[in-house]
């Protein structure tokens, strides 16, 4: 293969928890990668996990500053440890997926000439209507789903349209919120981004579409025609649409970088900016999924997605429209209790340290001598509970497990639910079966073995743990146009470059 020395290609991932960013060469080979903490790099802000918990207990926001200083920071660091700007030739990029961010009137002009002598934190001081960004771990809108699904004749009715059914984190419900009560920031905004797109914007220098996968988490977007849905546009806000301009294919290329970038870091002029898309599509496409492969992000929340071609919506899970192939699908479910109720249970029971939590694994046996447990920290998605169960192998409810015990109780029952929702949106685990894994998570290696034991199959991981920025950098490279789950697929020749863990056999 001929080396593109002189070329790479960025991707960064606007998460929960941190800024990322992931550099490849014109050989697909990583040659830099950077983060930023949000919460101990930008300590200002005063977030826990990234994000602000409002008193409710439901409403959960991050502020869009933060995102903004965050990019500042990052490109500092990659500045300061010498990365050569000038080679780039295309970005792309992911955000959690939900979120939303609301530009005030008149910031599109201001956008376009920044003046590149000063940071952005500095410059879009002005810049947003909503200084507390809605985002994915939010409930707090039961009553503006309740309408939405009334407005366009049920549940199923807007999963059909939608990809859907109503969601309290999904965008249209945010919105409605905003705008019954906060009714003159609404009005005070020209356009709304998703995260996504916010952060795309900030590159192009202008307001960047919404693009067809990142916008199916909206409740607004038909999955089908790809438009904007005008019910559900309707049962959200006035003046939506003006508001959130046409999507595009995931694929798009935007336009080229802003001369800010250009001036402040020396990028090429013609450095491209291809769409950016939602996190859990941008792992779709680092980790090379195919059809039949079963993809687990273990990030701040856990999600199960599957690339699918025949997508039948249903009132659990997820379908959006594939990042890479726009012909195809992707279905997904989602939890709120992943890393951060195994992080509380390695608090309690492991003394904050992975590796204890890791020895208890591997010290208990698979099926725990039949306790099982339910952790639901915060209310769930699916199925919609609170509360910490517990049970014996007598199946009698109990009120404490050993530590171990608590321990395995958790990584199984997160795994055997994601196992039996799977198999309820149709998938089949055969032989053959693949479980790609990715997400802060997936570094652990005695959780990847509970993993492999509960779907039976073997689990595939890549050194790279964020799959969301290397797909943006694959999808920077090839103009977004790539049928990546198709061409550089996992093969068994090529599982040098993965860790592979096998089911534990059964003595
Ligand atoms: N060794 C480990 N074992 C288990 N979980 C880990 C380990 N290292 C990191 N994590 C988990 O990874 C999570 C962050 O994952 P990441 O994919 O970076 O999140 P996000 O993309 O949502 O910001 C943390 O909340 C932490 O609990
Ligand atoms: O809400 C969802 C997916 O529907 C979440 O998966 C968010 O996209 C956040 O992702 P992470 O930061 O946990 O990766």
């Amino acid at each position: 293969m001929t080396t593109l020395t002189n070329s790479c290609y960025l991707g960064f991932d606007f998460s929960t928890q941190q800024l990322k960013v992931v550099a490849i060469d014109g050989n697909l080979q990583v040659i830099h990668q950077n983060n930023v903490q949000f919460d101990s790099d930008l300590p200002a802000f005063r977030t826990q996990g990234g994000v602000h918990v409002h008193g409710d207990g439901l409403t959960v926001t991050s502020p869009v500053h933060m995102w903004v200083k965050a990019l500042d920071l990052i490109l500092e660091k990659m500045k300061n440890a010498g990365f050569d700007f000038s080679c780039v030739k295309a970005i792309s990029g992911s955000g959690q997926q939900h979120g939303s961010v609301y530009w005030k009137n008149g910031t599109r002009t201001s956008l376009q000439l920044l003046d590149p002598d000063r940071d952005l934190h500095s410059l879009l001081q002005v810049f947003f209507a909503v200084l507390d960004s809605p985002v994915w771990m939010d409930s707090s809108t039961v009553k503006q789903c309740q309408y939405l699904e009334s407005a366009v004749g049920g549940a199923q009715q807007l999963a059909d349209i939608t990809g859907s059914r109503a969601y309290e984190r999904f965008t249209s419900s945010q919105i409605a919120k905003i705008h019954q009560l906060q009714p003159n920031k609404y009005n005070e905004t020209e356009r709304i981004s998703l995260v996504s797109s916010f952060a795309a914007s900030l590159f192009l220098g202008d307001y960047a579409a919404i693009d067809y996968s990142d916008g199916s988490g909206m409740n607004l977007m038909d999955i089908f025609t790809k438009q904007w849905s005008l019910p559900c546009l309707k049962a959200t806000a006035p003046m939506l649409a003006a508001k959130l301009c046409d999507p595009t294919p995931s694929t798009a290329l935007l336009g080229s970088i802003s001369s800010y970038f250009v001036k402040r870091f020396g990028f090429p002029e013609h450095c491209k900016v291809v769409a950016f898309t939602g996190d859990n599509p941008g792992s779709l496409a680092g980790m090379r999924l195919q059809e039949g492969d079963i993809a687990v992000s273990l990030g701040t929340s856990d999600t199960v997605f599957l690339w699918i071609t025949e997508p039948r919506p249903a009132v659990e899970g997820h379908i959006f429209c594939n990042p890479v192939d726009c012909s195809s699908y992707m279905a997904l479910i989602c939890y709120k209790n992943g890393s951060l109720t195994r992080e509380r249970i390695r608090n309690e029971c492991s003394g904050g340290s992975w590796e204890s939590f890791s020895s208890a694994l591997w010290s208990t046996p698979m099926g725990n001598n039949g306790s099982i447990g339910i952790y639901f920290d915060v209310v769930e998605i699916i199925p919609p509970a609170i509360g910490i169960y517990r049970f014996d192998q007598h199946d009698k409810r109990v009120d404490a497990f050993t530590r171990e015990v608590e321990i395995r109780a958790l990584v199984e029952g997160q795994f055997l639910a994601k196992r039996v929702h799977a198999q309820k949106l149709g998938y089949r685990i055969i032989p053959g079966t693949k479980v790609l894994a990715t997400g802060g998570a997936s570094s652990n290696k005695a959780i990847l073995q509970v993993l492999s034991d509960v779907f039976n199959a073997p689990v595939y991981t890549i050194d790279v743990a964020n799959s969301a920025c290397l797909g943006s950098a694959f999808r920077a490279m090839h103009d977004g146009i790539l049928l990546l789950g198709k061409c550089h697929a996992i093969s068994e020749e090529a599982a040098d470059a993965y860790v592979l863990l096998t089911p534990t056999p059964f003595i």
